[in-house]
């Protein structure tokens, strides 16, 4: 799929629509309250900033020609006082306004966090994680400006605009009128540039995206990228992204600075005009206190109209990436609790698979018409060609992917029908890779039962021959261990999910290629581990490496999707057939 790559840009599957805008106000709304205080504060403010000019007016006009010290004093005074009342409003709003954009910019990304964590496999196997990480952190920091300041500004720059439009026509209503044709000049002017404007911040967050998923495709890769000395074609690749990162930056920047030289070249053509008028077209010219108030007025009526278009800049990046935050938080989690799902009860652990046929990717079959039943406590193990279905078939027992045909059953309920926490929960996963976090050993042993005491997370470790190796460290189970296991062997970092996976207490158990990175003699020592993690559980086990399924209840032959033979180790050797062939081969190499 064309998404799968870093060097592809995202297509938007649905392109932005009003309706995105819209749906951030339901997080805006959650502080409404601490937006009208700010509101309120810059009002006073603004309006306070506005008297000014009427106290220079009058100082001008009434005060210097009395020669009235007094007066001149008492309005210079006054002038002051609106200077510091309007910064402590602006101080005050900007707290006010950045814990509310900072707490707006937490829930969206809370929101989209808590979706991530119910999207199906498929999702994260069609995208590289880089376009994902993208999403929830450079893209969401990307909006916060808009709702910390954008917002409330582009309110407090409307009302600003009102009452300097209504003090300006309080002083004289021609000039006033002059002041404000040029609006619909740059009015057009914004209209005009608009959509490519949209576009060029479209481009920005596309290779933001791209460069962001190669830089973590290569950190992941590392090693590989060394031991195939990568490195200058790597470097090249990166160049190119980089590259393309910043034409794409460059053309943005062409566009959006085209806007304050616009504004400024109006608003000077309009003062030039205000002062040409106010001298010579009225008879008698206007005085000089109306002059300087005019003149304050229509450069104080362009600021807030500059601001606005910095504000509209804002808007146009932050709806180009908002409309891929709301892409994701509305990707379907498909696999979710249907309605009426019901808690599954405690199993005993029969897992049935009744006529199962499933495919991935429509058309394409993967699983034909698999019956088969596990008793409780059985123990089965899958084996076959790779490709055969395997995996897709105890991942269906978890509810991993969705079943549209036959059934799945545990203990009589249908997997489709109970929620995904009460069934997950009494099951027990251990894939070939097994993810270790972050944090220190006993962190991650914990990782799925949070409650389980220390002697309890111990006594895991110990039945599993985790403990000698961890006690043998440093800092023993508070060892920390890095992302993703490093600084632990691949056996190690198994032994720790066995011991996790133990703690958990699952009814059923599925083992996939979980020993496979266990050497021969550490296995030995875990084959005990493996004994009792599989007592009184349903256990199903895939493994390439036979000898570690001989001594199974039942052995499945899975291929191409079906189920080919059945039986233990002795009577499939003794049928003489496709796992006899596979188990001689084995024998054949080993020998
Ligand atoms: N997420 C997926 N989307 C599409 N096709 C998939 C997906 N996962 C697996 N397949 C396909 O389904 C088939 C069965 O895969 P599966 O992983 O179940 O095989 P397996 O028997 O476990 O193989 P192996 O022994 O190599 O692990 C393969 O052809 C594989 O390409």
């Amino acid at each position: 799929m064309a998404r799968n790559r870093y060097d592809v840009d995202e297509e938007l599957e649905s392109p932005f629509r009003w309706e995105h805008f819209k749906r951030s106000f339901v997080y805006v709304s959650r502080y409404k309250k601490r937006m009208i205080t700010a509101l309120l504060v810059s009002f006073v403010g603004a309006v306070v900033a506005l008297t000014g000019p009427l106290f220079m007016q009058q100082a001008l006009d009434v005060a210097v020609p009395n020669k009235d010290v007094g007066q001149l004093l008492f309005l210079g005074g006054l002038l002051l006082l609106t200077v510091l009342v309007s910064v402590a409003a602006n101080y005050i709003r900007g707290v006010l306004m950045a814990r509310v954009g900072h707490g707006i910019v937490h829930d969206i990304r809370k929101d989209l966090f808590d979706h991530l964590q119910t999207l199906p496999f498929s999702y994260f196997d069609n995208r590289p994680h880089g376009k994902i990480l993208v999403r929830v952190v450079h893209y969401i920091n990307s909006i916060s400006e808009m709702f910390s300041n954008g917002i409330i500004n582009f309110i407090v720059e409307i009302i600003n605009i009102v009452f300097i439009c209504i003090f300006m026509l309080q002083v004289s209503v021609p000039l006033a009128l002059i002041t404000m044709a040029g609006l619909p000049v740059l009015g057009v002017f914004i209209f005009l540039i608009k959509h490519k404007q949209h576009r060029a911040w479209q481009n920005v967050s596309n290779k933001t995206s791209n460069l962001n998923a190669y830089v973590q495709e290569s950190i992941d890769g590392a090693s590989v990228t060394q031991m195939f000395n990568r490195q200058e074609t790597n470097e090249g690749i990166f160049e190119k992204l980089s590259e393309g990162y910043r034409k794409a930056w460059l053309k943005m920047e062409v566009l959006f600075n085209a806007v304050p030289p616009t504004v400024e070249i109006v608003s000077q053509v309009v003062l030039t005009l205000v002062y040409i008028a106010g001298v010579y077209w009225f008879d008698p010219m206007v005085s000089f206190g109306v002059l300087l108030a005019m003149g304050t007025y229509a450069s104080r009526f362009w600021q807030p109209i500059t601001n606005l278009a910095q504000i509209y800049n804002q808007f146009i990046n932050c709806v180009a990436y908002l409309e891929r935050i709301f892409e994701l938080i509305d990707e379907p989690s498909v696999i979710e609790d249907k309605e009426g799902a019901y808690e599954l009860p405690p199993i005993t652990g029969k897992v049935e698979f009744d006529h199962v046929s499933f495919e991935y990717e429509p058309g394409v079959r993967i699983l034909n018409d698999v019956s088969f039943t596990a008793r409780p406590g059985e123990s089965i193990a899958l084996v076959g060609p790779t490709g055969a279905g395997k995996t897709t078939i105890v991942n269906l027992i978890s509810r991993f992917y969705n079943i549209e045909l036959g059934q799945v059953r545990i203990d009589q309920n249908s997997v489709m029908d109970v929620t995904l926490h009460s069934l997950r929960s009494q099951m027990g996963i251990m894939l070939q890779d097994s993810f270790i976090f972050s944090g220190t050993l006993m962190d991650n042993i914990r990782y799925g039962r949070l409650d389980a005491t220390d002697e309890e997370v111990i006594a895991a470790a110990k039945a599993v021959h985790a403990h000698a190796f961890i006690i043998q460290m440093e800092r023993g189970y508070d060892t920390v261990v890095k992302e993703r296991g490093g600084g632990l062997s691949q056996g190690q970092k198994q032994l720790i999910a066995f011991a996790r996976t133990l703690l958990n207490d699952p009814k059923i158990l599925v083992l996939d290629e979980a020993t496979s990175s266990i050497d021969t003699a550490t296995e030995r020592l875990v084959q005990e581990g493996i004994a009792l993690l599989l007592k009184g559980r349903t256990s199903f086990i895939i493994a390439h490496r036979l000898s570690t399924i001989e001594r199974c209840d039942r052995i499945l032959y899975i291929d191409q999707g079906r189920i080919a033979e059945a039986g233990t180790h002795e009577e499939l050797m003794a049928k003489g057939g496709l796992y006899h062939q596979l188990y001689s081969s084995q024998m054949h190499l080993a020998g």
